[in-house]
């Protein structure tokens, strides 16, 4: 058993499906009560590694651990201790909010007061009091959505994994799951939730893991995503006059890089970045004759940041060794 001062454990997890390898060698652990964000690209591999992590799927080698108890092994231990947010979730034909849960918890061995009261609580929690009668079937997105984390939160687990959970709500039913995780987080559970939009993770979480063909790429929190190697530093220039005078400019002009042309002006790059040095092109730009009506350098986006770092080499699909080609699943 390794140590539980993290929560969630992958230990080189390997996880193919006929020639895909959608996992391939992942390790990473996810300190108790952290909230870490998973991104990667559609089919990156994000919910297979998940699966494996809440013992949905068995790893063609490497171990998940939760609290330490390998999920191969100890799958009901995890159940307990886990709580599991798939992407989706399936409703029932003449099936209430208040009866789902009900369900759900007895299923979970809460019997009389006891159940009553964690459905009560998930409820209250999620803010479907209200809507106890309503079909599941009948449900909107963000209510779904809400109901699928009650659900997750009926035993009270310690460690939460949350697949997409933000997928395709509206930006009000974002804010309001935001918050919800943030109270969860703040009950010191641990959280490990995927999405493949960084911006939706990068406020709310401690550290990010970066998965791309099913390989690790990156793990960090979003400040060492922007200020990572080789990251570009560019400046706006927009000018009163045509484009074509400073493109031209750029393209002459030593230690400057054009970028790009933009609307009004260009994004360039210099060769160096000291205050001094971009005081000096500028200096050189208003002596040239430009008409400059601003200058300034870009903050990095961390969307550039994160399609930089998939164009990296370092980045690139990894090969399928024939021998290590499972059946599909
Ligand atoms: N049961 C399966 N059978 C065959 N291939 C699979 C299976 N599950 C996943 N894959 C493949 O494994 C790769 C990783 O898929 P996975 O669902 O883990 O990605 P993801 O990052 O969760 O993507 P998304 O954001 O689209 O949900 C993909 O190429 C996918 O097609």
């Amino acid at each position: 058993m390794s140590t539980t001062k993290n929560a969630i454990v992958a230990e080189n997890l390997v996880r193919s499906f006929g020639p895909v390898r959608a996992v391939n060698n992942v390790s990473f652990e996810v300190p108790v009560g952290s909230v870490v964000g998973f991104i990667g690209a559609n089919g990156a591999g994000k919910t297979t590694t998940m699966r494996m992590l809440a013992t949905l799927d068995q790893p063609d080698s490497g171990r998940a651990l939760i609290n330490g108890y390998d999920a191969a092994v100890y799958p009901d231990r995890i159940r307990d201790a886990l709580g599991w947010m798939p992407d989706s979730y399936g409703a029932y034909d003449g099936v209430t909010i208040v009866e789902y849960l009900d369900f759900y918890a007895r299923a979970l061995g809460f019997t009389k007061a006891d159940r009553v009261a964690r459905v009560k609580d998930v409820m209250d929690f999620t803010g479907l009091t209200p809507l106890a009668e309503r079909m599941t079937n009948k449900l909107s997105k963000g209510q779904g959505q809400r109901l699928c984390l009650g659900r997750a939160l009926i035993h009270d687990p310690a460690v939460m994994i949350m697949d997409e959970p933000a997928a395709g709500l509206d930006p009000q039913a974002r804010v309001e799951l935001k918050r919800l995780i943030r109270l969860l987080a703040d009950e010191g559970k641990t959280i490990f939730i995927s999405s493949h939009i960084l911006a939706e993770l990068s406020e709310m979480c401690d550290s990010m893991l970066f998965i791309n063909n099913g390989e690790i790429i990156h793990h960090g929190s979003a400040e060492s995503l922007l200020h990572g190697a080789g990251a570009a530093i560019t400046y706006r220039v927009q000018i009163a006059d045509t484009v074509d005078r400073i493109a031209a400019w750029c393209e002459t002009s030593p230690g400057v890089t054009l970028v790009e042309e933009i609307k009004g002006g260009v994004r360039l790059a210099l060769d160096h970045n000291e205050p001094s040095d971009a005081a000096a092109v500028l200096r050189r730009m208003v002596q040239d004759g430009l008409p400059v009506s601003e200058f300034h350098r870009e903050a990095r986006k961390l969307e550039d940041a994160f399609i930089e770092m998939l164009q990296s080499p370092a980045a690139s699909p990894p090969p399928v060794p024939a021998a290590a080609v499972t059946a599909d699943a």
